[in-house]
Protein backbone atom coordinates (compact mmCIF):
# COMPACT_ATOMS: atom_id res chain seq x y z
CA UNK A 1 0.00 0.00 0.00
CA UNK A 2 1.32 3.18 -1.08
CA UNK A 3 0.54 6.75 0.40
CA UNK A 4 2.90 8.50 -2.00
CA UNK A 5 1.50 11.72 -4.09
CA UNK A 6 2.76 14.38 -5.94
CA UNK A 7 2.97 17.70 -6.67
CA UNK A 8 3.80 20.36 -9.40
CA UNK A 9 5.36 17.36 -10.38
CA UNK A 10 7.61 16.85 -7.94
CA UNK A 11 7.26 13.05 -6.33
CA UNK A 12 7.05 12.54 -2.25
CA UNK A 13 7.02 9.39 -1.12
CA UNK A 14 4.15 10.34 1.62
CA UNK A 15 1.33 12.38 1.44
CA UNK A 16 1.39 13.91 4.86
CA UNK A 17 3.35 17.10 5.80
CA UNK A 18 3.65 20.03 8.39
CA UNK A 19 1.63 23.04 7.77
CA UNK A 20 3.39 26.17 7.91
CA UNK A 21 3.40 27.70 10.76
CA UNK A 22 3.87 24.47 12.83
CA UNK A 23 8.12 23.03 13.56
CA UNK A 24 9.16 25.04 11.22
CA UNK A 25 10.74 28.41 12.89
CA UNK A 26 13.99 27.15 13.14
CA UNK A 27 16.77 25.08 12.19
CA UNK A 28 16.31 22.12 15.03
CA UNK A 29 12.42 22.01 14.22
CA UNK A 30 12.86 21.38 10.59
CA UNK A 31 15.54 18.94 11.12
CA UNK A 32 13.32 16.76 13.41
CA UNK A 33 10.30 16.88 10.60
CA UNK A 34 13.35 16.10 7.88
CA UNK A 35 13.88 13.09 9.92
CA UNK A 36 10.27 11.94 10.45
CA UNK A 37 8.05 10.18 8.55
CA UNK A 38 6.46 13.62 6.64
CA UNK A 39 6.47 13.48 2.85
CA UNK A 40 8.76 17.12 3.41
CA UNK A 41 8.45 20.29 5.25
CA UNK A 42 7.34 23.58 4.13
CA UNK A 43 9.37 27.15 6.27
CA UNK A 44 7.14 29.30 8.58
CA UNK A 45 6.09 31.52 6.68
CA UNK A 46 9.09 34.35 6.16
CA UNK A 47 9.30 37.50 6.15
CA UNK A 48 11.94 40.18 4.33
CA UNK A 49 13.33 40.98 7.71
CA UNK A 50 13.23 38.82 10.69
CA UNK A 51 10.19 39.31 13.20
CA UNK A 52 9.96 38.63 16.97
CA UNK A 53 6.21 38.53 16.72
CA UNK A 54 3.53 39.03 19.16
CA UNK A 55 3.81 39.18 22.91
CA UNK A 56 3.33 35.69 24.90
CA UNK A 57 1.22 34.05 25.63
CA UNK A 58 0.33 33.86 22.05
CA UNK A 59 -0.70 30.36 21.23
CA UNK A 60 -2.76 27.65 23.61
CA UNK A 61 -4.14 24.35 23.25
CA UNK A 62 -8.20 24.08 23.48
CA UNK A 63 -10.74 21.23 24.09
CA UNK A 64 -11.10 20.83 20.50
CA UNK A 65 -8.12 22.65 19.07
CA UNK A 66 -5.88 25.44 19.31
CA UNK A 67 -6.00 29.41 19.09
CA UNK A 68 -3.17 31.32 18.05
CA UNK A 69 -1.88 34.79 17.17
CA UNK A 70 1.75 34.27 16.78
CA UNK A 71 1.99 37.68 14.76
CA UNK A 72 4.41 35.80 11.97
CA UNK A 73 7.98 35.49 14.31
CA UNK A 74 10.27 34.11 11.41
CA UNK A 75 14.34 34.76 11.45
CA UNK A 76 13.27 35.65 7.50
CA UNK A 77 13.56 34.62 4.09
CA UNK A 78 17.23 34.42 4.03
CA UNK A 79 17.51 31.95 6.71
CA UNK A 80 14.72 29.21 5.35
CA UNK A 81 16.28 29.74 1.79
CA UNK A 82 19.67 29.04 3.54
CA UNK A 83 18.64 25.81 5.13
CA UNK A 84 16.82 24.81 2.25
CA UNK A 85 19.55 24.66 0.34
CA UNK A 86 21.82 23.19 2.60
CA UNK A 87 18.77 20.35 2.85
CA UNK A 88 19.01 20.23 -1.08
CA UNK A 89 22.27 19.23 -1.18
CA UNK A 90 21.77 16.80 1.63
CA UNK A 91 19.46 15.30 0.25
CA UNK A 92 19.32 15.34 -3.72
CA UNK A 93 16.08 14.36 -5.23
CA UNK A 94 13.58 15.76 -2.51
CA UNK A 95 11.36 18.98 -2.95
CA UNK A 96 11.00 21.18 -0.35
CA UNK A 97 8.57 24.32 0.07
CA UNK A 98 8.90 27.65 1.68
CA UNK A 99 6.45 29.52 2.43
CA UNK A 100 6.30 33.39 2.33
CA UNK A 101 4.29 36.40 3.01
CA UNK A 102 4.46 40.29 2.43
CA UNK A 103 2.24 42.69 3.97
CA UNK A 104 1.73 44.20 0.71
CA UNK A 105 2.64 43.27 -3.44
CA UNK A 106 5.79 45.44 -3.16
CA UNK A 107 6.94 43.11 -0.13
CA UNK A 108 5.60 39.62 -1.93
CA UNK A 109 7.11 40.69 -5.34
CA UNK A 110 10.71 41.79 -3.18
CA UNK A 111 10.49 38.26 -2.25
CA UNK A 112 9.79 36.45 -5.03
CA UNK A 113 12.58 38.16 -6.22
CA UNK A 114 15.19 37.22 -3.26
CA UNK A 115 13.81 33.49 -4.04
CA UNK A 116 14.37 33.14 -7.78
CA UNK A 117 18.15 35.12 -7.01
CA UNK A 118 18.99 31.77 -4.48
CA UNK A 119 19.47 27.97 -6.05
CA UNK A 120 15.95 26.50 -4.28
CA UNK A 121 14.55 24.22 -6.36
CA UNK A 122 11.43 23.78 -4.90
CA UNK A 123 7.59 25.16 -4.26
CA UNK A 124 7.23 28.51 -2.69
CA UNK A 125 3.54 29.08 -0.98
CA UNK A 126 2.36 32.48 -0.89
CA UNK A 127 0.35 32.94 2.42
CA UNK A 128 -2.56 34.92 1.67
CA UNK A 129 -4.02 34.96 5.15
CA UNK A 130 -2.00 38.18 5.62
CA UNK A 131 -3.14 41.72 6.33
CA UNK A 132 -3.46 43.85 3.68
CA UNK A 133 -4.25 47.48 3.55
CA UNK A 134 -5.36 48.92 7.06
CA UNK A 135 -8.96 49.44 7.50
CA UNK A 136 -9.37 46.56 4.61
CA UNK A 137 -9.93 42.56 5.52
CA UNK A 138 -6.82 40.23 4.99
CA UNK A 139 -5.47 39.49 1.79
CA UNK A 140 -7.98 36.61 0.94
CA UNK A 141 -10.85 37.97 1.69
CA UNK A 142 -9.95 41.06 -0.38
CA UNK A 143 -10.54 39.52 -4.08
CA UNK A 144 -9.57 42.83 -5.39
CA UNK A 145 -6.04 42.69 -3.82
CA UNK A 146 -6.16 38.62 -4.55
CA UNK A 147 -6.28 39.43 -8.15
CA UNK A 148 -3.67 42.41 -8.02
CA UNK A 149 -1.21 40.41 -5.97
CA UNK A 150 -1.62 37.56 -8.31
CA UNK A 151 -0.89 39.42 -11.70
CA UNK A 152 2.22 40.91 -9.69
CA UNK A 153 3.54 37.27 -8.78
CA UNK A 154 3.36 35.18 -12.54
CA UNK A 155 4.46 38.25 -14.12
CA UNK A 156 7.68 37.90 -12.46
CA UNK A 157 7.93 34.58 -10.80
CA UNK A 158 8.05 31.22 -13.56
CA UNK A 159 8.52 28.33 -11.00
CA UNK A 160 6.32 25.89 -8.91
CA UNK A 161 3.73 28.27 -6.55
CA UNK A 162 0.64 27.65 -4.84
CA UNK A 163 -1.08 29.79 -1.86
CA UNK A 164 -2.57 29.39 1.10
CA UNK A 165 -6.21 30.92 1.56
CA UNK A 166 -8.04 31.51 4.48
CA UNK A 167 -11.53 29.68 4.71
CA UNK A 168 -14.24 30.79 2.58
CA UNK A 169 -18.09 30.31 4.41
CA UNK A 170 -20.16 31.21 1.65
CA UNK A 171 -21.17 29.46 -1.88
CA UNK A 172 -20.45 32.35 -3.79
CA UNK A 173 -17.30 33.45 -2.40
CA UNK A 174 -16.17 29.94 -3.87
CA UNK A 175 -17.43 30.76 -6.81
CA UNK A 176 -15.84 33.86 -6.77
CA UNK A 177 -12.48 33.30 -5.67
CA UNK A 178 -12.20 29.63 -7.95
CA UNK A 179 -12.98 32.09 -11.04
CA UNK A 180 -10.40 34.65 -10.10
CA UNK A 181 -7.49 31.72 -9.37
CA UNK A 182 -8.51 29.72 -12.75
CA UNK A 183 -6.81 32.75 -14.41
CA UNK A 184 -3.05 31.95 -12.94
CA UNK A 185 -0.96 28.97 -13.26
CA UNK A 186 -1.00 28.30 -9.94
CA UNK A 187 0.51 24.56 -8.84
CA UNK A 188 -1.88 24.79 -6.08
CA UNK A 189 -3.76 26.10 -3.24
CA UNK A 190 -3.45 25.00 -0.04
CA UNK A 191 -6.81 25.05 1.96
CA UNK A 192 -7.50 26.06 4.69
CA UNK A 193 -5.44 28.56 7.09
CA UNK A 194 -6.78 28.85 10.76
CA UNK A 195 -10.43 30.13 11.20
CA UNK A 196 -9.35 34.02 11.59
CA UNK A 197 -10.10 35.91 14.96
CA UNK A 198 -11.86 33.40 17.26
CA UNK A 199 -12.22 33.92 20.90
CA UNK A 200 -11.81 30.81 23.64
CA UNK A 201 -12.34 31.98 26.69
CA UNK A 202 -10.96 30.75 30.12
CA UNK A 203 -14.11 30.73 32.22
CA UNK A 204 -12.54 30.13 35.76
CA UNK A 205 -9.73 32.76 35.18
CA UNK A 206 -12.71 34.89 33.31
CA UNK A 207 -10.30 35.78 30.81
CA UNK A 208 -8.89 35.12 27.33
CA UNK A 209 -5.95 32.67 26.51
CA UNK A 210 -3.76 34.76 24.60
CA UNK A 211 -2.52 37.95 25.08
CA UNK A 212 -2.78 39.81 21.69
CA UNK A 213 -5.15 41.27 20.12
CA UNK A 214 -7.82 41.47 23.70
CA UNK A 215 -7.63 37.22 22.69
CA UNK A 216 -9.06 37.22 19.36
CA UNK A 217 -6.74 34.15 17.27
CA UNK A 218 -6.75 31.95 14.77
CA UNK A 219 -8.27 29.18 15.06
CA UNK A 220 -7.02 25.00 14.55
CA UNK A 221 -7.54 21.76 15.32
CA UNK A 222 -11.20 19.99 15.46
CA UNK A 223 -13.11 22.71 15.24
CA UNK A 224 -11.47 23.37 11.90
CA UNK A 225 -12.04 19.92 9.76
CA UNK A 226 -15.66 20.41 8.91
CA UNK A 227 -14.57 23.86 7.22
CA UNK A 228 -11.25 22.68 5.82
CA UNK A 229 -13.13 19.43 4.17
CA UNK A 230 -15.95 21.76 2.50
CA UNK A 231 -13.37 24.26 1.46
CA UNK A 232 -11.11 21.27 -0.21
CA UNK A 233 -14.21 19.73 -1.98
CA UNK A 234 -15.49 23.21 -3.58
CA UNK A 235 -12.27 23.97 -5.13
CA UNK A 236 -11.78 20.71 -6.05
CA UNK A 237 -14.85 21.18 -7.84
CA UNK A 238 -14.68 24.35 -9.08
CA UNK A 239 -10.66 24.85 -10.27
CA UNK A 240 -9.24 23.66 -13.28
CA UNK A 241 -7.71 20.23 -12.84
CA UNK A 242 -4.32 21.60 -13.76
CA UNK A 243 -4.28 23.30 -10.05
CA UNK A 244 -3.99 21.18 -7.49
CA UNK A 245 -4.99 21.12 -3.80
CA UNK A 246 -3.34 20.68 -0.30
CA UNK A 247 -5.53 20.14 2.33
CA UNK A 248 -5.27 21.50 5.88
CA UNK A 249 -7.20 21.32 8.94
CA UNK A 250 -8.41 19.44 11.58
CA UNK A 251 -6.47 15.97 11.29
CA UNK A 252 -6.24 14.46 14.21
CA UNK A 253 -6.30 10.69 12.67
CA UNK A 254 -5.88 8.89 9.79
CA UNK A 255 -9.45 8.66 8.69
CA UNK A 256 -8.81 12.39 8.92
CA UNK A 257 -6.44 12.34 6.02
CA UNK A 258 -8.20 10.21 4.33
CA UNK A 259 -11.60 12.36 3.99
CA UNK A 260 -9.14 15.29 2.95
CA UNK A 261 -7.98 13.14 0.10
CA UNK A 262 -11.76 11.94 -0.50
CA UNK A 263 -12.73 15.39 -1.04
CA UNK A 264 -10.26 16.15 -3.84
CA UNK A 265 -6.84 17.08 -1.71
CA UNK A 266 -3.43 15.66 -3.05
CA UNK A 267 -1.28 16.34 -0.24
CA UNK A 268 -2.34 16.82 3.17
CA UNK A 269 -0.95 19.07 6.15
CA UNK A 270 -1.03 19.02 10.03
CA UNK A 271 -1.07 22.10 11.87
CA UNK A 272 -2.20 21.85 15.70
CA UNK A 273 -1.77 17.77 16.54
CA UNK A 274 1.63 18.46 15.42
CA UNK A 275 2.24 21.07 18.00
CA UNK A 276 0.47 18.61 20.24
CA UNK A 277 1.95 15.25 19.61
CA UNK A 278 5.68 16.17 17.89
CA UNK A 279 6.71 14.92 15.00
CA UNK A 280 5.92 11.33 15.81
CA UNK A 281 2.13 12.47 14.47
CA UNK A 282 3.73 11.73 11.03
CA UNK A 283 4.59 7.95 11.71
CA UNK A 284 0.99 7.20 13.36
CA UNK A 285 -0.95 9.41 10.70
CA UNK A 286 0.74 7.30 7.71
CA UNK A 287 -0.02 4.02 10.01
CA UNK A 288 -3.48 4.86 10.36
CA UNK A 289 -3.91 5.81 6.75
CA UNK A 290 -2.59 3.16 5.28
CA UNK A 291 -4.85 0.72 7.89
CA UNK A 292 -7.78 2.69 6.29
CA UNK A 293 -7.07 2.09 2.41
CA UNK A 294 -6.01 -1.73 3.38
CA UNK A 295 -9.40 -2.31 4.78
CA UNK A 296 -11.05 -0.54 1.71
CA UNK A 297 -8.55 -2.57 -0.53
CA UNK A 298 -6.66 0.73 -2.08
CA UNK A 299 -3.38 0.15 -3.20
CA UNK A 300 -2.80 3.57 -3.64
CA UNK A 301 -4.54 7.38 -3.19
CA UNK A 302 -5.74 8.47 -6.68
CA UNK A 303 -8.23 5.51 -6.06
CA UNK A 304 -10.07 7.80 -3.71
CA UNK A 305 -9.31 11.23 -4.22
CA UNK A 306 -11.86 13.41 -5.16
CA UNK A 307 -14.48 10.43 -5.11
CA UNK A 308 -16.66 11.67 -1.91
CA UNK A 309 -19.90 10.59 -3.02
CA UNK A 310 -23.10 13.21 -2.96
CA UNK A 311 -26.23 11.66 -2.03
C1 LIG B 1 -2.00 35.82 10.59
C2 LIG B 1 -0.70 36.39 10.04
C3 LIG B 1 0.21 36.82 11.18
C4 LIG B 1 -1.05 37.61 9.22
C5 LIG B 1 -0.03 35.37 9.11
C6 LIG B 1 0.70 34.24 9.80
C7 LIG B 1 -0.22 33.29 10.46
C8 LIG B 1 -0.24 33.11 11.83
C9 LIG B 1 0.63 33.90 12.76
O1 LIG B 1 1.86 33.93 12.56
O2 LIG B 1 0.02 34.46 13.71
N1 LIG B 1 -1.09 32.23 12.43
C10 LIG B 1 -1.96 31.46 11.67
O3 LIG B 1 -2.75 30.64 12.20
N2 LIG B 1 -1.95 31.61 10.32
C11 LIG B 1 -1.13 32.50 9.68
O4 LIG B 1 -1.18 32.58 8.43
Amino acid sequence: ISTRTHIAGFNFDNCIMNAAGVYDYSAEELDAVQQSAAATFVTKSATLVPREGNPEPRYCNTPYGSINSMGLPNFGLAYYLDYVSAAQRQVPGKTYFVSLTGFNVEEDIALLRQVQASDFEGIVELNLSCPNVPGKPQTGYDFEAVTRILEAVFDLYRAPLGIKLPPYFDLVHFDQIAAILNRFPLAYVNSVNSIGNGLCVDAAAESVLIKPKQGFGGIGGAYLKPTALANVFAFRQRLNSSIQIIGTGGVQNGTDVFEHILCGADMVQVGTVLHQEGVAVFERLTRELKAVMAQKGYGGIDEFKGRLKTL
